[in-house]
């Protein structure tokens, strides 16, 4: 009877992350079976790693940070999508789909195939795509890649035409085997005074 549905990556030493960045790692600094009377871990990774979101702060000095952004962004009926993604997606990957009064999309992409591996390449969020879902009301955008932009982009256009357009980001999703269709989200940062990013623990339940 599992309602809810875990649409994340677990974290581990061998979760893929971004080149260059810090990969996900755990310690016992007190250890019970050193003798201390509880166990009690450490983390260390990138805020990017896994699933996650991106406050505007990622990409905009100015930008809001993780405890500056709006709960209700990442709890609430979501659109499940799957796309065919060529090398960007547009517009066009949309034609025949109804996003009517949708506030949280989440596009199954399936291009990152090995999810034990950093994906070579990824599709890019076409920036045209940003005006065209805002005008239907998105604020949400989720999806089962590491970026919205190209891996190797440094002017990141679709992550600033998102956010020019009131979109957030969510990525790193988990959504190879998911139905599409429309389901509760449930996708929460961390309380981060200083985030630019933070992963989520994000968890679909299907409605109706
Ligand atoms: N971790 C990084 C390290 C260096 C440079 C970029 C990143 C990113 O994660 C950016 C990515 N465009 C992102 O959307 O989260
Ligand atoms: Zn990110
Ligand atoms: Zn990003």
């Amino acid at each position: 009877m599992n309602l809810w549905r875990d649409i994340s990556q677990r974290l581990n030493e061998n979760t893929p992350y971004w080149p260059g960045d810090t990969p996900y790692s755990y310690r016992l600094n007190s250890s019970i079976a050193k003798g201390s009377s509880v166990n009690v871990g450490e983390i260390r990774m990138s805020t990017h790693l896994g699933t996650h979101i991106d406050a505007p702060f990622h990409f905009d000095e100015n930008g809001k940070k993780i405890i500056e952004l709006d709960l209700d962004l990442y709890i609430g009926p979501a659109l499940l999508v799957k796309i065919d993604a060529a090398k960007s997606i547009g517009v066009k990957a949309f034609t025949g789909i109804d996003f009517t009064g949708i506030e949280r999309l989440l596009l199954a992409t399936g291009q990152w195939k090995d999810l034990s591996r950093f994906p070579e390449w990824i599709p890019t969020i076409d920036p045209e795509l940003a005006p065209y879902l805002a005008d239907r009301g998105v604020k949400l955008l989720g999806l089962d890649l590491p970026s919205v932009d190209y891996l190797d982009s440094k002017e990141l256009p679709a992550h600033h035409a998102l956010s020019g357009c009131g979109i957030h980001i969510l990525e790193g999703l988990v959504l190879e085997s998911v139905e599409p269709g429309l389901y509760d989200l449930a996708a929460l940062p961390l309380a981060l005074e200083e985030g630019d990013g933070s992963p989520v623990r994000a968890v679909l339940k299907r409605k109706g």
